[in-house]
């Protein structure tokens, strides 16, 4: 086997105040976060959102120290995952490319281009796909591949989700019995899962399986861990004023506070590393939600990081993708079968599909326009500069 290489894909955070504008400017312009009708009015509104959000996200990155620890945390688990990997007889350079802060995904293209690898497992962090999350860091593959003639040389496979892999449902599962033990009586309290949110139009309209794999593995970690506690999935970090996938965390809590749950062990499921959402959010906002609504012990759930069964899932998860045969980034889509590819870009005449998406979008423009109206009393031309 040649030179070979294991590409990993992550989200990216900023690792200091001033970095979190530019941050949330990558991040709103992906089309797969923010799905607009024109491509043109990306970049502005983009730009728009970001200068608004800023402000607050600085806030809760400066209860956090000061900014993401991603960074850190995902490049020591490249190292631990090259020496796992060692260990198994299988030498790999780690390369860590982010979607929205540093290092970029190009550089870490640019990277292995470099060392001259021959053989790439791409692996995202992201336990389940979600077109918002790897879906979007293989879109931006997919674009990096065709421009540049040198990586169609390079033999390359990708790994879609891996929710399903034992090495990493036994982790979960030995994290949260850990913390279940930490309670007065464990079998009463209440696991509770709290996913990252999508948008439910994103399930429900463009086909994303976020939600599918999330309860699937939910339901796999609960057979797992093989304890009878009951158990609850929520979804956190609702962004924007469209309807994301329900229940919300922060209602969940109180209404099973209301059915007398004293004990609750929440579990971050969607994510591997620690983060904004769990040291921020869950730690902070939603302990004083549930304290306040009367529940005594509120345990958080480690992110899974660097644990020794969970680099050993990841390693097992690279030399069997080695061993299969290879998936193509342009497969991808097409194994997630529920996903639709684009929507169709021609007009067509008629009641017909395109009809629709046009009406839609044109629709979704109105709306957009008359949300920032009502938000900053001025119209969308006004705020774009352009009146
Ligand atoms: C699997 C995990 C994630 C999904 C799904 C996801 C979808 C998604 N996120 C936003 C908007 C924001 N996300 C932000 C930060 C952020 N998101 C994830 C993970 C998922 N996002 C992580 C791990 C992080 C934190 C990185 C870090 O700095 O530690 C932010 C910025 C933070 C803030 O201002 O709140 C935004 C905004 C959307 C719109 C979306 C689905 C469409
Ligand atoms: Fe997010
Ligand atoms: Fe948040």
């Amino acid at each position: 086997m040649g030179r070979v290489g294991v590409l990993l894909l992550n989200l990216g955070g900023p690792e200091k105040l001033e970095d979190v504008g530019p941050f949330l400017y990558n991040l709103f312009s992906d089309p797969e976060i923010i799905r607009l009708p024109f491509p043109w009015l990306q970049k502005p509104l983009a730009w728009f959102i970001a200068s608004r959000r800023t402000k607050k996200s600085q806030e809760n990155y400066r209860k956090i120290g000061g900014g993401s620890p991603l960074r850190r945390i995902t490049e020591a688990q490249g190292a631990a995952l090259k020496e796992q990997l060692h260990a198994l007889g299988q030498e790999a350079n780690i390369y860590i490319g982010m979607r929205y802060w540093h290092p970029y995904t190009e550089e870490a293209i640019a990277r292995l281009n470099q060392d001259g690898i021959e053989k790439l497992v791409i692996l995202p962090l992201y336990p389940q796909f979600s077109i918002s999350t790897s879906g979007s860091s293989f879109r931006l593959l997919e674009k990096i591949w065709q421009e540049d003639p040198r990586l169609q040389r390079i033999e390359y496979t990708v790994i879609p989700s891996w929710y399903k892999q034992p090495g990493y449902l036994q982790a979960m599962a030995a994290l949260i019995a850990q913390e279940l033990d930490q309670v007065p009586n464990p079998d009463e309290a209440h696991v509770f899962f709290s996913a990252h949110g999508v948008p439910k139009s994103y399930v429900e309209e463009a086909g994303d399986p976020y939600q599918q794999e999330i309860e699937e593995c939910t339901y796999l970690i609960m057979q797992t861990l093989n304890r009878p506690n009951a158990h609850t999935l929520a979804y956190q970090s609702r962004v924007g004023p469209v309807e994301w996938l329900q229940p919300y965390t922060e209602d969940a809590i109180p209404e099973l506070a209301e059915k007398g749950v004293k004990d609750l062990v929440v579990v971050p499921i969607s994510f591997v590393s620690e983060h904004i959402e769990t040291l921020e959010e869950i730690d902070l906002e939603y302990r004083e939600i549930a304290e306040e609504a009367g529940i005594h012990n509120f345990r958080r759930v480690p992110a899974l990081n660097t644990h020794p069964v969970f680099i050993k899932a990841l390693a097992d998860l690279v030399v069997d993708a080695l061993k299969a045969p290879s998936i193509k980034l342009s497969q991808v889509y097409q194994m997630k079968k529920k996903v639709k590819i684009y929507p169709p870009e021609r007009w067509e005449w008629g009641i017909t599909t395109s009809a629709e998406v046009w009406n839609g979008r044109i629709a979704m423009l109105g709306f957009i326009g008359l949300m920032i109206e009502l938000i900053t009393g001025h119209g969308l031309l006004h705020m774009l500069g352009i009146l």
